[in-house]
């Protein structure tokens, strides 16, 4: 087992027990993030992926195997803020304005936000949105609500950052254009990535390897490496070899 700052699950089994048939959601999974590194998962609706996400968080637990999350077990790396994470729908405060919807997890660990106003000023311009400060989320749009949820993950100055589609409910040329920026901040940020996607050109552009699963059970069928350079461009959605990998992520994801 790593115990360096990657993202490892070694031989992780979850089953769910309910009232009706037992839903074998994980089944001896392995997954090794090297550290710095970005990684997708991808795969059909159920096969898994939110469950390792959500016990890669320490949100879940599992029935055997280990974990552990920049050396340490998961829920220890959450509670000490070496993990961020970004989801879906961005789950912003109403209420609190876009600079301290990104100072949460900072109270969350209790430090002190006052104390951190630079870093909080550094990522409001990292994601484009100087000048916001003061704004509310009800006032700004899908996209920009996306970019304060990435801030807010990237506070703590995470070791790792776990992403859940985080840009799910945008059209795909805004959701190209996030996933630039987000190529952008990881790569200034030097954490260890995870992306939980559906979209198969969003992992094949943002991704070092692609991690295809399948469900009933939930498993890892194969892992692709993604070869381009980088930073890459939106030119390489069109390259000739682009299409050709994502086309291998296609036939393995449909089982071919
Ligand atoms: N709390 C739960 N209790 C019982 N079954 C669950 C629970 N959470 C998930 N499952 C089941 O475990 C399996 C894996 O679910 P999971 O949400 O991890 O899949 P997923 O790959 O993230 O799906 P999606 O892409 O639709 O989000 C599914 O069959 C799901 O119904």
């Amino acid at each position: 087992m790593h115990h360096d700052q990657g993202i490892h699950l070694r031989s992780v089994c979850k089953t769910y027990r309910g009232r009706g048939a037992d839903v074998e959601a994980l089944r001896d999974m392995n997954l090794d993030c090297a550290p710095g590194s970005f990684t997708a998962l991808i795969g059909p609706s159920g096969c898994g992926k939110s469950t390792a996400m959500r016990i890669a968080l320490g949100l879940e637990d599992y029935d055997t195997g280990e974990v552990r999350i920049a050396g340490h077990p998961p829920a220890a790396a959450t509670a000490s803020g070496v993990t961020g994470v970004a989801f879906q729908d961005a789950a912003l405060l109403p209420w609190r304005t876009v600079a301290r919807n990104i100072a949460l997890p900072l109270e969350v660990l209790g430090r002190d936000p006052a104390k951190h106003g630079h870093e909080i000023a550094k990522l409001i311009d990292l994601v484009g949105l100087k000048g916001y400060e003061t704004a509310l989320p009800g006032q700004l749009s899908g996209g920009m609500r996306q970019r304060v949820s990435i801030a807010r993950s990237l506070i703590t100055e995470p070791e790792v950052l776990f992403m859940d589609e985080p840009f799910g409910a945008l059209d795909q040329i805004r959701r190209r254009q996030m996933n630039v920026e987000l190529q952008r901040i990881w790569m200034e940020s030097g954490s260890t990535a995870l992306l939980v996607t559906h979209g198969i050109d969003e992992a094949a552009f943002l991704a070092d390897y692609v991690v295809v699963m399948h469900a009933n059970p939930g498993r890892v069928v194969e892992i692709i490496e993604v070869p381009f350079e980088r930073p890459r461009r939106n030119e390489l959605y069109s390259a000739p070899a682009f299409h050709a990998l994502c086309d291998r992520i296609a036939k393995v994801l449909h089982g071919e």
